[in-house]
C-alpha cells in the first residue's frame, strides 16, 4: 500500500543519512532514488527496505535477516524510492522517527476496521447453521473455526515479518513467483467480489421493503424509491463510493465503529425477539407448523397433538446431524474471512509489531465470536428448526411491518453498506498488483478501479442475481484458500529452512493446516455439486 512506499522513501532518506556502514554492507546499493545507474539493482534494495518490518531498519538489514539475498524472488523494479516521492511531507525538518512514517491508525481503530471486515452477511446464516448442528456442536465448530482463523493470521504475520512485505499477493509472489501472486490476487478478488455482491443484494432486496413500510405504502408502487435496482445504485454512489475513494483504510475506522454499533443493535434485537416471538409461530405466519394438521381430527385430540408437536418443535437440540450439517463449516469459514484485510490494516497500524497486530486480530475475532454465537443462539431459540438460511427473512414471516424488525433491517443494511468499502480495498490492491505492478500511486487509477469495480458489482446484482449462486462455489473455493491453504503454504516456503527446517513442528503444523483446508474445500465443493445434481439448492442463504 502507499504507506509502504512512503516508508521506503523515508527509509531511503533516513538510511542515506545514518547508515553508511549498512549501505556498504549492501553492496548492491539500496537506494537508487530517481533511477540512478544502479537502477537495475532496485529489486533487491526495494525488498531490503521493505524487509524491515516495524521500523527496525538497521536490525532488518543485517545479514542474518536477509532472506532476499541469494537470488530470492523480489518484485518491483523501480518501485523503490521513486514511488514514495508524492507521499513525502514537504518539510522534513524534524528528524524522522520510524513512527513518523509508519501508519497512523490506532489500536482501537484497527480493531474496528478488522471487526468490520470480519462482520458481514455471514452473521445472518449462523442461526441456520445452528439449527443443523445443535447448540453444542455449533459451539465446538465455531470455536474451532475462530481459533484456526487466528492461527492463520499468525502464519500470515510471521511470513510477512520475515520478508517485510505487508500484502497478501506479494507473499504469494515471494513463495511461488507469479503463479503464487496471481492465485492470491484471484482468490482475494473472487472472494471479496462475492462478499460485496451479497451485501449489495441484501440492500436491493431489503431496502425497498423498509422504505415502503416507513412511507406507509399499502400497495406496491412502481416509484423509483421502491425499486431495489435504483436504490442499490443510489446507495453505491452516495455512500459506498465516497468511502471507497479514501486513500487509506485507517480513515474508515469511524464508519467501521458505526457499522459495528449497528450490528450490536441487531444482536440486541435478536435477543429481545427471542422473548417476544411465540413458538411455534401461527400456521399462517409461516409454514413451520404446516405439518400440524388439524383437518379431519377431533378437535380436542388435534389440540393435544398440536401441543405435543409444538413442544417437540420448540425444544432446542444440542447435537444434530443431518444433510445440511455439512454446510456449517463453509458458512462459518465465510463468516470469519478477513484475511485479505489483515495485512493492509497492519501496514497502516501505528507503531506496528507482529504482536500488536496479532492482539488486534485476536481481539476482533474474539468479539465477533461472541457476537456470532449470541446471534446464532438467540436466532435459533426464536424459530428453532423453522429458521431460514437468512435470518432476516425469517423475522419478516412473523410480522413484516413490525417496527423493531424494520429498525433491525435498517441497522443490518447500514452495517453491510459500510463494510463494502473495507472489503473493496484489498480487491483494488490485488487488481493493481496484477494489472499495474510497480506503478506509483495515481489518484486516477485509484478512483477508476473503485468505480469500475462498483459498477460491475451493481450490474451483477441488478441484472444477474442468479449468478450469485456461482459465488457459492467460489466461496467454497476461495475462503478455504485464503484462510487455510495459502497462509500455510506461503509460510512453509517463505520461512527460511535455516530458521525452521522443513521437519520442524511449526512447518509440519502449517502443512497439516493446508491439508485441512484442502479437505474442507473438497467437502464443500462436493456438497454443492451434490445439491446441483439432485436439483435442490437447499442452501440459498445470503452468500
Ligand atoms: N472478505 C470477506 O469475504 C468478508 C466476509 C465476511 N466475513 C462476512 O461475513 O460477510
Amino acid at each position: 500500500m502507499w504507506t509502504g512506499w512512503r516508508r521506503e522513501r523515508y527509509s531511503c532518506q533516513h538510511q542515506r543519512k545514518e547508515s553508511q556502514d549498512v549501505r556498504q554492507r549492501q553492496r548492491a546499493g539500496w537506494c537508487s532514488c530517481g533511477g540512478g545507474p544502479r537502477a537495475m539493482e532496485a529489486p533487491l534494495q526495494t525488498e531490503m527496505v521493505e524487509l524491515v518490518p516495524n521500523g527496525k531498519h538497521l536490525e532488518g538489514l543485517l545479514p542474518v535477516a536477509t532472506p532476499t539475498a541469494g537470488g530470492q524472488r523480489v518484485e518491483g523494479p523501480g518501485r523503490s524510492c521513486v514511488e514514495g516521492e508524492g507521499f513525502l511531507p514537504k518539510s522534513p525538518s524534524k528528524e524522522p522517527h520510524f513512527t513518523d512514517f509508519e501508519g497512523k491508525t490506532s489500536f482501537g481503530m484497527s480493531v474496528f476496521n478488522l471487526s468490520n471486515a470480519i462482520m458481514g452477511s455471514g452473521i445472518l446464516g449462523l442461526a441456520y447453521a445452528m439449527a443443523n448442528t445443535g447448540i453444542i456442536l455449533f459451539l465446538f465448530l465455531l470455536t474451532a473455526v475462530a481459533l484456526l482463523s487466528s492461527y492463520s493470521i499468525h502464519l500470515l504475520l510471521k511470513s510477512s515479518g520475515i520478508v517485510g512485505i505487508r500484502a497478501y499477493e506479494q507473499l504469494g509472489y515471494r513463495a511461488f513467483g507469479t503463479p503464487g501472486k496471481l492465485a492470491a490476487a484471484l482468490a482475494i478478488t473472487l472472494q471479496n467480489i462475492g462478499a460485496m455482491s451479497s451485501y449489495l443484494y441484501i440492500i436491493k432486496s431489503e431496502l425497498p421493503l423498509v422504505i415502503q413500510t416507513f412511507l406507509n405504502l399499502e400497495d406496491w408502487t412502481s416509484d423509483w424509491y421502491t425499486n431495489g435496482n435504483y436504490l442499490v445504485i443510489l446507495v453505491s454512489v452516495v455512500v459506498i463510493l465516497p468511502l471507497a475513494l479514501m486513500r487509506q483504510l485507517g480513515y474508515l475506522g469511524y464508519s467501521s465503529g458505526f457499522s459495528l454499533s449497528c450490528m450490536m443493535f441487531f444482536l440486541i434485537a435478536v435477543i429481545y425477539k427471542k422473548f417476544h416471538v411465540p413458538c411455534p409461530l401461527s400456521p399462517n405466519a409461516t409454514n413451520v407448523t404446516s405439518n400440524i394438521s388439524l383437518v379431519e381430527i377431533d378437535k380436542d385430540e388435534a389440540g393435544l397433538q398440536a401441543k405435543t408437536e409444538a413442544g417437540a418443535f420448540c425444544t432446542p437440540s444440542y447435537f444434530t446431524l443431518n444433510t445440511q450439517t455439512a454446510y456449517t463449516i463453509p458458512i462459518m469459514a465465510f463468516a470469519f474471512v478477513c484475511h485479505p484485510e489483515v495485512l493492509p490494516i497492519y501496514t497502516e497500524l501505528k507503531d506496528p509489531s507482529k504482536r500488536k497486530m496479532q492482539r488486534i486480530s485476536n481481539l476482533s475475532i474474539a468479539v465477533m465470536y461472541v457476537m456470532y454465537f449470541l446471534a446464532a443462539l438467540f436466532g435459533y431459540l426464536t424459530f428453532y428448526d423453522g429458521v431460514e438460511s437468512e435470518l432476516l427473512h425469517t423475522y419478516s414471516k412473523v410480522d413484516p411491518f413490525d417496527v423493531l424488525i424494520l429498525c433491525v433491517r435498517v441497522a443490518v443494511l447500514t452495517a453491510v453498506t459500510l463494510t463494502v468499502p473495507i472489503v473493496l480495498f484489498p480487491v483494488r490492491r490485488a487488481l493493481q498488483q496484477i494489472l499495474f505492478p510497480n506503478r506509483e500511486f495515481s489518484w486516477l487509477r485509484h478512483v477508476l478501479i473503485a468505480v469500475v469495480l462498483l459498477t460491475c458489482i451493481n450490474l451483477l446484482v441488478i441484472f444477474a442475481p442468479n449468478i450469485l449462486g456461482i459465488f457459492g462455489v467460489i466461496g467454497a473455493t476461495s475462503a478455504p484458500c485464503l484462510i487455510f491453504i495459502f497462509p500455510a503454504i506461503f509460510y512453509f516456503r517463505i520461512i527460511p529452512t535455516e530458521k525452521e527446517p522443513a521437519r520442524s513442528t511449526p512447518k509440519i503444523l502449517a502443512l497439516c493446516f493446508a491439508a485441512l483446508g484442502i479437505l474442507l474445500m473438497t467437502m464443500s465443493l462436493s456438497f454443492i455439486i451434490m445439491d446441483w445434481v439432485s436439483g435442490t439448492s437447499r442452501h440459498g442463504g445470503s452468500h
